[in-house]
């Protein structure tokens, strides 16, 4: 049996306030295995955000832990989660922000390069990703020149360029009409089951939660899970 990529045990998170203390993950425990995709629901300042940020290494949790592929991560130095951040975490955010000089190619190809690729071993995988994506024919355009649909499977691409073991996606369609919701998302779900990664995605977006394995809103800081296809908070 494989293990989880992703583990939340007991997780808070509070934020000091002046006007109070705001307590918003309430002892969360979540499990993400390897090729599933788990839709993370619930109203806007539910705390989604908060716990990709934790599950993404960017901040700790108030109390409880992480565990990256069993591991617990807390009490790792900085310079060890940066290196899982960076080798082990892909980030797909609403807004695309792709570099707007690079063409889609070199955008995709930009965090191999960072890794340590050549830059013909880099775009070689850049090419064979956006090829994935249904973006053979948009290699060498710009941002500028590509639809909105085109620009967030760019920058699902580069997200899983590194082979990232966990993806993490904050309304990867926030930006997105009806249609073009559905068509990134299913170019999202076929990577994640070709290439195993473990997807955590935030969303409002209630019929794309119902096409994710499992679903959990969060409700007063605590994790519930929905059946796919409810389509209540
Ligand atoms: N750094 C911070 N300091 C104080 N309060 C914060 C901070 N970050 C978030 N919050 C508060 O925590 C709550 C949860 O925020 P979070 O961004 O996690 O919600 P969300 O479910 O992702 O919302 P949305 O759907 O609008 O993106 C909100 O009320 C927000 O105002």
């Amino acid at each position: 049996m494989s293990k989880p990529v992703f583990s939340a045990r007991d997780v808070t998170r509070t934020y000091k306030a002046e006007a109070g203390d705001l307590t918003v993950l309430k002892g969360v425990n979540l499990d993400v295995m390897p090729g599933e995709i788990v839709g993370l629901i619930g109203p806007s300042g539910s705390g989604k955000s908060s716990l990709l940020h934790a599950a993404g290494l960017l901040e700790h949790p108030s109390s409880g832990e992480i565990l990256f592929d069993g591991e617990p991560v807390g009490a790792l130095p900085e310079r060890a989660r940066t290196h899982i951040r960076l080798a082990s975490i892909g980030f797909v955010y609403q807004f695309h922000h792709l570099l707007p000089e690079f063409d889609a190619r070199d955008n995709v190809a930009l965090p191999l390069r960072i890794a340590g690729y050549s830059q013909a071993d880099a775009r070689v995988r850049a090419e064979e990703l956006l090829a994935q994506l249904k973006l053979a024919d948009r290699m060498t355009h710009q941002p500028a020149q590509l639809s909105g649909g085109e620009r967030q499977r760019v920058a699902i691409a580069r997200a899983l360029a590194n082979r990232p073991r966990l993806l993490l996606a904050d309304e990867p369609t926030g930006n997105l009409d009806p249609g073009t919701s559905q068509t990134v998302f299913e170019a999202l779900h076929d990577l994640v089951k070709t290439t195993g990664v473990a997807a955590l995605i935030a969303t409002h977006n209630m019929e794309l939660a119902g096409h994710m394995d499992r679903v959990f809103a969060l409700k007063d800081g605590h994790l519930e899970e929905r059946p796919a296809e409810s389509q209540e908070y």
